[in-house]
């Protein structure tokens, strides 16, 4: 535009104008895209989609997802029309970014995956790279970081490959932040360094980059010991002149500073610098981050309850956020992704060698004006990711884990169950651990005795199970053992080994405790054929086995272990001895002490005993 403001005369040049202005005057960019798609009839299929484009991404910049949603897809069905070309790849790219802006995340891997195709089937080898870098970003929002690496470690060979540096800042940056969020800070610091040095040195992006850059280093830097360098970068980072406020820009720096408060001692000065920021412009990913820090800290303040509430409050949000990525339409485009790359990583290896030399050369003519455009256009994608990344694993990690004991809770267990009731071999010994008079404890102790005591004896578990036992928290006083690779004899073993330890006394508050506990197994899966819920046949034989210690007098154990396949094994009538009795078999169960009480199991007719 000229300096009165008038619109430029023809087609071309509002689009170019638009395009100019699109992240940095976006209301400009909208009304300028108006005023080529208002010459209806005449305009060409070309300057229609650069139009549609220009507009719908600054729309997505403003935030307005559905205006933005019906450029893409209105670009999306011009483009299917173009001629091939890089023109239809890069529309193509276009308006999967700004599907990836306003939300539409699958919507988004489709386009991104056509283009790749595109892109490789006519040669344009450059094109792949920012497509590359695209899939990374979007791979790494579907919490699929080892894929999202993949791709970022491609488009770095065939920058190298074709000595076209464009978009390295953008590349290693988003790297970066996805080994950071793999809790490798120490890989990702030398691609953030490079990141950030690019990004000042070379003008490519501008303060926001510069500021994103700058606090994912600082991040890193922090987490591997660095933290005078991290301060550093901080405060540098403080001073850079934003055009706008970024909430989630200041979110981060609030929580970096939050964190540098808290490792000084200063937990409740870091919880009113957390507490002051205002939620309601984060993203779900951001509001995560933020609340888990406020959980991390009223948890070191002993105030439980609230942490327990804010953790509540992260699995709702993490919920509704996991329903929306609508993973089955992923999966499937995946699928048809996986084998590309394999292509591209056999490609990857052969060019990595000679293209070191190429590279320096060619640097000095990129820092040019066309990185400026690529870097704003990734580099924004890749900031949301700074709080995805351990926060992801965290709430994993809260969601499968025990609050008292640490140990995997009953969710996790149950994922891990019907993983290996789908094993053929069935080596596997389920132990259902039940500590005795549990009750009692807690009525003559109190509460928090109790808590202590089984505490202590999960630890105990954990320590004594076995290398490759997988311990849980099953419900209140009851704990599941899973011991692979197990036959009968050491199931035995270890049910009598974990008896005796479990039967000493716990030291606790009040002085030491007697407990004790009795223990069912039965093996996992039971033969028979393979289905993940048979694994409810061998818990309810555990139990039936562990009732009947219980009967025996307590601390004790019993256990069966089914060798041979029966016919007709039905899961849901083997669980009470009622049934059991009467359409098996004598299966003696093996114990460790007379069971006088004990109820004779049967197998069906004519099967062959487990003797
Ligand atoms: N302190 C504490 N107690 C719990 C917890 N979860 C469950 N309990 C208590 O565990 C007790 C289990 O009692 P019961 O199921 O009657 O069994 P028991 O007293 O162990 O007796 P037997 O199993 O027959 O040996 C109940 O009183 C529960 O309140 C917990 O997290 N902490």
């Amino acid at each position: 535009a000229g300096p009165d403001g008038a619109l430029p005369l023809t087609v071309d040049e509002r689009n170019a104008a638009c395009s100019q202005a699109e992240d940095a005057d976006p209301e400009r960019a909208i009304a300028l895209a108006q005023s080529v798609l208002d010459e209806g009839a005449v305009l060409g299929a070309m300057q229609r989609a650069d139009a549609l484009g220009c507009r719908g991404w600054a729309q997505a910049w403003l935030a307005r997802k559905d205006e933005a949603r019906r450029d893409a897809y209105a670009l999306r069905e011009l483009v299917q029309g173009l001629e091939r070309g890089a023109e239809r790849v890069r529309l193509t790219r276009r308006a999967g970014g700004i599907l990836h802006r306003s939300g539409d995340r699958v919507g988004a891997l489709d386009l991104y995956a056509r283009a790749v195709g595109d892109a490789e089937a006519q040669g344009l080898e450059s094109e792949r790279i920012p497509l590359l870098a695209n899939l990374g970003v979007l791979h790494s929002e579907f919490e699929e970081h080892a894929r999202a690496q993949v791709n970022y470690e491609q488009a770095l060979a065939l920058m190298e490959r074709l000595g076209d540096f464009r978009y390295e800042a953008p590349v290693r940056y988003n790297l970066g932040l996805n080994l950071t969020g793999q809790d490798r800070d120490a890989d990702a610091v030398p691609h953030l360094r490079r990141a950030l040095e690019l990004i000042r040195d070379t003008g490519m992006g501008g303060p926001m980059q510069e500021l994103g850059a700058s606090i994912a280093l600082a991040g890193a830097l922090q987490q591997t010991g660095q933290t005078v360098e991290a301060q550093a970068l901080l405060e540098r980072a403080r001073a850079i002149d934003m055009p706008a406020p970024d909430p989630s820009m200041e979110l981060q720096l609030r929580l970096i500073e939050a964190g540098q408060r808290a490792d000084a001692g200063d937990v409740a000065g870091a919880l009113a610098l957390i507490d002051a920021v205002e939620p309601g412009p984060l993203t779900e990913i951001q509001q995560w981050d933020w609340l888990k820090r406020r959980a991390d800290l009223l948890e070191r303040l002993g105030r439980h309850a609230d942490a327990n509430r804010v953790l509540h409050a992260i699995n709702t949000l993490r919920e509704t956020y996991l329903r929306h990525q609508n993973h089955e339409r992923l999966a499937a485009l995946d699928a048809h992704m996986r084998d590309r790359e394999q292509r591209l990583e056999v490609e990857r290896l052969q060019a990595a060698a000679d293209t070191q030399a190429r590279r320096l050369e060619v640097r000095d003519r990129l820092q040019g004006a066309t990185a400026v455009v690529a870097g704003l256009l990734l580099l924004f994608g890749g900031a949301v990711l700074l709080w995805q990344r351990r926060m992801n694993r965290r709430l994993f990690l809260a969601s499968h884990t025990d609050a008292l004991t640490g140990l995997s809770n009953r969710r996790a267990m149950t994922q891990r169950l019907r993983a290996l009731a789908l094993q053929p071999q069935g080596d596997t010994a389920l132990l259902l651990i039940d500590l005795d008079l549990f009750k009692r404890i807690n009525d003559e102790y109190g509460h928090d005795v109790g808590d202590q005591v089984l505490v202590a004896c999960a630890r105990r578990l954990q320590g004594d199970a076995g290398a490759d036992a997988i311990v849980s928290r099953w419900g209140g006083e009851e704990f599941i053992v899973l011991l692979p690779h197990c036959d009968a004899q050491r199931a035995r073993a270890a049910a009598d080994r974990l008896r005796t330890v479990l039967a000493q006394p716990v030291p606790t508050d009040k002085g030491p405790v007697q407990t004790g506990a009795s223990l069912g197994y039965a093996n996992l899966p039971l033969p028979g054929p393979c289905h993940p819920d048979a694994w409810h046949a061998s818990l309810q034989l555990a139990d039936s086995a562990l009732y009947l210690a219980k009967r025996a007098g307590r601390d004790a154990w019993a256990g069966y272990w089914i060798e041979h396949a029966i016919a007709d094994w039905p899961a849901e009538r083997l669980g009470r001895e009622a049934h059991l009795a009467r359409s098996l078999r004598v299966i003696e169960p093996q114990s460790s002490r007379p069971l006088r009480e004990a109820v004779t199991l049967v197998a069906p007719h004519g099967a062959p005993s487990p003797g």
